[in-house]
C-alpha cells in the first residue's frame, strides 16, 4: 500500500490553469456507494458539496458535469486570451480578469473540483457500468500480460483516480500507481502527471500544492524510479480545458512508459464522434505520430476506449518532459475543421 498521505482540502478558486485549495478542517470520509438499485450517498461524506448539488437522476449528474467541463474550458481560453494581453491595454485585461473570476466562483460554487470528482465516483458505480478498467483488464488478459512467469508484476500508472481500488482483485499481477491532482482517498497518490519525470527528483520537488513531508516525497521518488508497463488516461484528457495541455498529456504518456508499454486512453464518445475537430481517424494519426499503434478500439453508447502500444523508437516529439517540447516546437496536429455542419462540438487534440 502507497505511504503517501494526501491531505484534505476544499477548492476556492481557479489559478493558472490548475485548481487551488485550501486546507478543509476536517478529513473527508469517502462517499459511500451502496450496492442497491438506488445510489445512496452517505450525506455527511460530502462536506462542502451539498447533495442537491449531486443531481436527483444521473443525466442531471451528467448535464452538471458536463457542466462543469464548459466552465474549465472557459477557463482555460480566458487565461489564454490574457497571456496573448500580457502587457497590453490594461481596461481589456481587467475585463478578463472579471470573467476569469465569475467563472472561478461559478465552479467554486457548484463545489469545485472536489464536487467533480465525487460527481464522476457516482458515474463509476456498479449500476452504471463501474469504472473503465473493467474493459482494460479483459485486453491485458488477452495479451497474455498476466501470465508473465518471471520478473515484477505489471507497473500501471491509473492517472485521473478517484479510488484507488479499480484494480485491486488483480493485485497479484497488477502493481497499481493511482495519482490525481486533487486526491480522494489517501491511497491516492496527490501528483499532477505532468510533473512526473521518470528517474529524476524535478517532478517531485514540484509535485504538491501542499506542503509534502520528506517521507512523502522519499515514497513518491520511489515510485516514478521506473517506466510505467501501462499508463490509464480514463476520462482525463477530456478533463483538460485547453488543447495543447490535452496533447501534453499524450506526450507525457509516451515519456513515462517503458519501451512496447501500453497506453489505454478513454474519451466521451462526442469527443471522437460529434467533434468539428476530431475523429477516429485523427485520433489514431496523432498517436501514430507519437509512436502509439493501436491493439483495440471500442465504442459504447457513451464511451470509446483505445489500447494502444508505444515503440518509443518511433516516438517523434521524444526527450524527457512533454513540457519541453510543448514549449519548443511548433505543432504538427492544429486545431484543423474536419466538420462543419452544426451541432458539432468543439473538442480537440494539438500536437
Ligand atoms: C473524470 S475524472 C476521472 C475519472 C476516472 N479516471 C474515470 O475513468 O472515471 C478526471 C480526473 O482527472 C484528474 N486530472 C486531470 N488532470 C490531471 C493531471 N495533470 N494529473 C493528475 N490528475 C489529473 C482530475 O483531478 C480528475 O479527478
Amino acid at each position: 500500500m502507497p505511504r503517501t498521505k494526501a491531505k484534505r482540502r476544499v477548492p476556492v478558486t481557479a489559478i493558472k490553469g490548475r485548481f487551488a485549495y485550501k486546507e478543509a478542517p476536517v478529513p473527508l470520509p469517502p462517499i459511500h456507494i451502496s450496492g442497491q438499485e438506488k445510489v445512496a450517498i452517505d450525506t455527511s461524506a460530502l462536506g462542502s458539496v451539498a447533495l442537491g448539488k449531486m443531481g436527483k437522476t444521473s443525466a442531471d449528474t451528467r448535464r452538471r458535469i458536463n457542466h462543469f467541463h464548459v466552465l474549465i474550458k472557459q477557463y482555460s481560453k480566458l487565461e489564454a486570451k490574457k497571456r496573448i494581453c500580457d502587457g497590453g491595454d490594461s481596461e481589456h485585461i481587467s475585463a478578463i480578469d472579471r470573467e476569469i473570476d465569475r467563472v472561478s466562483r461559478e465552479m467554486a460554487e457548484m463545489g469545485g473540483l472536489d464536487w467533480y470528482q465525487k460527481a464522476s465516483l457516482l458515474g463509476q458505480c456498479k449500476q452504471r457500468g463501474g469504472d473503465t478498467s473493467r474493459w482494460l483488464v479483459p485486453k491485458l488478459r488477452e495479451l497474455g500480460v498476466d501470465k508473465r512467469q518471471a520478473g515484477p508484476r505489471l507497473r500501471l500508472l491509473d492517472v485521473g483516480a478517484l479510488s484507488c481500488m479499480n484494480y485491486a482483485k488483480e493485485r497479484k499481477w497488477i502493481d497499481v500507481t493511482p495519482i490525481d491532482l486533487n486526491s480522494q482517498e489517501p491511497g491516492v497518490h496527490q501528483q499532477d502527471f505532468l510533473d512526473i519525470v521518470i528517474g529524476s527528483e524535478s517532478a517531485q520537488s514540484k509535485a504538491g500544492y501542499n506542503q509534502q513531508t520528506d517521507e512523502e516525497l522519499d515514497d513518491k521518488v520511489d515510485l516514478f524510479n521506473t517506466p510505467f508497463d501501462v499508463v490509464c488516461l480514463s476520462l482525463v484528457v477530456n478533463f483538460i480545458g485547453d488543447p495543447s495541455r490535452r496533447g501534453d498529456m499524450l506526450k507525457q504518456a509516451a515519456c513515462v512508459l517503458a519501451n512496447d508499454g501500453l497506453l489505454f486512453l478513454v474519451l466521451p464518445l462526442s469527443c471522437v464522434c460529434n467533434s468539428r475537430y476530431l475523429d477516429d481517424d485523427r485520433l489514431q494519426q496523432i498517436n501514430q505520430h507519437l509512436g502509439f499503434t493501436e491493439l483495440y478500439k471500442h465504442h459504447t453508447a457513451k464511451l470509446a476506449h483505445y489500447l494502444y502500444r508505444l515503440d518509443k523508437g518511433k516516438y517523434r516529439d521524444g526527450t524527457s518532459n512533454s513540457k519541453v517540447t510543448a514549449k519548443g516546437s511548433a505543432p504538427q496536429f492544429k486545431k484543423r475543421l474536419l466538420f462543419s455542419e452544426p451541432g458539432r462540438n468543439n473538442f480537440s487534440i494539438v500536437v
